[in-house]
């Protein structure tokens, strides 16, 4: 059979989601995948990369502790860290996500696809072989994106580490210099660096600038305590690879900086230069802009962009929420059902605009849903910004000696809710689904007083950031 009710295109997690979707809704389903079914998620991005920081997170939770401290005697086993993150990787083999599209009944193709007309794909095999595939109803486009690397003299020649080959290292270099400042580059000093590497990061626009401002200044100086040297504004101007196989980086100020390896993390660019979207009067190489049902804006009826290719929100579980309402629309659309793509709705994936959670997993970690003080202020909303320190709080300071944090609640004057929550600290991870409901379920503050945070935990914060707004 070649022909589908749904194709997609990119088995990552957020293709594997729609296709499941439309799958659960009574329709068939096809999903095209040209490397490994599971996509970068799985493979070289969030699983390996918090596998490689988990070891590191353990060891420094336990220091903080006296008593758990002394047992601690040893260092990191970076062989043994490293073997975890293999496996967690499931060591770059996907037997396991393709048993799962079985169980699932979603048939896969292997190999490159392209559009090549409405609701037409063909898929390159490896072998050469090609195979048209018909979608009856949708092809949805779920490709994700790939490390941009920015045009400095040098520095594609120099062949430098993306995200996926420091994700993969074997080894760790012995000093390792990083471009950028985002998430990418924050994770990635954090881990090298407690794995052994001598870390200098070049960030230009600042450590982790789209957060609260307290976020980056917490991660630069406890980054800069681990020995990493943090260069705010220091900005490359050519790079060029030696014949001993470091790299030497010249700034644009002239200094020089040398290293064993060097990491790009400067974002990412849309999987859409080669996917035939030509054929169809869109851009190739461009982000596809979507409705707020995924809709592809230039073919709407039958092409849907979901995940890190629309540009919405480049995360994994925002992308896998954004499948669950394509698919269900599609579905409905399908069988003549009424859309439900009102703010809010079934339909709509209207979270990715007003509660998106994130948690930056460096020593400390940032946790953060909706706007910013700043986001929210430009939005032109009239906010009242409250912030507390976390280390003040009885769980924290139980948690960990020296507990250092702070969080900010963005509150909305007018109407009474949260917009905006940003914690940094220690393990605050998993505070963060707290605030993603209050942001999300729009809680009137006036009700969110009877939400009592148990004592003595780290979520305790939430009653010195209500009682220091006032009731
Ligand atoms: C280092 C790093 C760490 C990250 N950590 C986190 C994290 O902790 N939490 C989080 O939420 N997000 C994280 N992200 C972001 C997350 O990885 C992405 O948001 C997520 O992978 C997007 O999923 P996707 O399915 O849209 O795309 P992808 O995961 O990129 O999957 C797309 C798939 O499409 C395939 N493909 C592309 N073009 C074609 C084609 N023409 N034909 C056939 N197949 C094709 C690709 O091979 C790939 O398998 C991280 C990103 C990076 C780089
Ligand atoms: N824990 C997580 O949720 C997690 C972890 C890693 C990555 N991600 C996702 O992956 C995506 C990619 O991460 P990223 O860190 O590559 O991107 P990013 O957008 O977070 O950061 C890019 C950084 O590079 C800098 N930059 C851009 N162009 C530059 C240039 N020419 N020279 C020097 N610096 C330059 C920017 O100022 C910024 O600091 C992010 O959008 C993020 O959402 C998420």
């Amino acid at each position: 059979m070649t022909t589908y009710d749904v194709i997609v295109i990119g088995a990552g997690p957020v293709g594997e989601n729609v296709a499941d979707r439309v799958v659960q809704g009574g329709l068939t389903a096809a999903i095209v995948e040209r490397e490994l079914v599971g996509g970068e998620c799985s493979y070289w991005a969030c699983m390996p990369t918090k596998a490689l920081l988990r070891g590191g997170a353990a060891l420094r939770a336990a220091r903080r502790v006296p008593g758990a401290r002394e047992a601690v005697t040893g260092e990191l086993d970076v062989a043994a860290v490293l073997r975890r993150r293999d496996s967690f990787a499931s060591n770059w083999r996907d037997e396991g996500q393709v048993s799962w599209l079985e169980s699932a009944g979603i048939t896969l193709y292997r190999g490159h696809g392209r559009i090549t007309a409405e609701r037409v794909v063909e898929v390159s095999g490896a072998d050469g072989a090609a195979t048209t595939l018909t979608a009856r109803h949708a092809v949805v486009v779920a490709t994700g994106s790939g490390a941009l690397i920015p045009d400095v003299e040098g520095l594609r020649a120099a062949s430098p580490w993306t995200s996926r080959e420091a994700v993969a290292a074997k080894e760790v270099p012995g000093r390792l210099a990083v471009i950028g400042g985002g998430v990418v580059a924050s994770e990635m000093a954090t881990a090298f660096s407690e794995l052994g590497s001598s870390v200098t990061v070049l960030a230009r626009d600042g450590v982790l600038h789209l957060n609260e401002p307290f976020a980056g200044e917490l991660v630069t100086e406890s980054l800069r305590d681990k020995g990493v040297a943090v260069r705010i504004g220091a900005e490359a101007g050519s790079v060029k690879r030696n014949a001993d196989g470091t790299v030497s980086i010249t700034l644009t100020d002239g200094e020089q900086i040398h290293a064993d390896e060097l990491l790009v993390a400067t974002g990412r660019t849309p999987n859409t230069g080669d996917l035939g979207l030509e054929s169809v009067g869109l851009t190739p190489g461009a982000w596809l802009t979507v409705d707020a049902t995924m809709r592809v804006a230039g073919a709407e009826g039958w092409l849907y962009a979901v995940g890190d290719v629309n540009r919405r929100v480049l995360l994994t579980h925002q992308g896998k929420y954004q499948a669950r309402a394509a698919g269900e629309v599609i579905v409905a659309r399908a069988k003549g059902e009424p859309v439900d793509d009102g703010e809010w709705g079934r339909h709509a994936a209207t979270a990715d605009e007003r509660a998106v959670p994130q948690v930056v997993f460096t020593d400390p970690e940032i946790a953060s849903v909706g706007m910013t003080a700043a986001g929210a202020e430009a939005a032109g909303t009239r906010i009242r910004v409250v912030d507390h320190d976390l280390g003040a709080v009885a769980g924290a300071a139980l948690h960990a000696e020296g507990y250092r944090g702070r969080a900010r609640m963005v509150v909305d004057e007018d109407r009474g809710v949260i917009v905006g929550f940003t914690a940094v600290g220690p393990d605050v991870a998993e505070l963060l689904h707290a605030a993603t409901i209050a942001v999300a379920g729009e809680v009137p503050l006036d009700r969110l007083w009877h939400a009592v945070p148990a004592f003595p935990t780290v979520s305790e914060v939430w009653l010195r950031l209500l009682e220091s707004h006032g009731r």
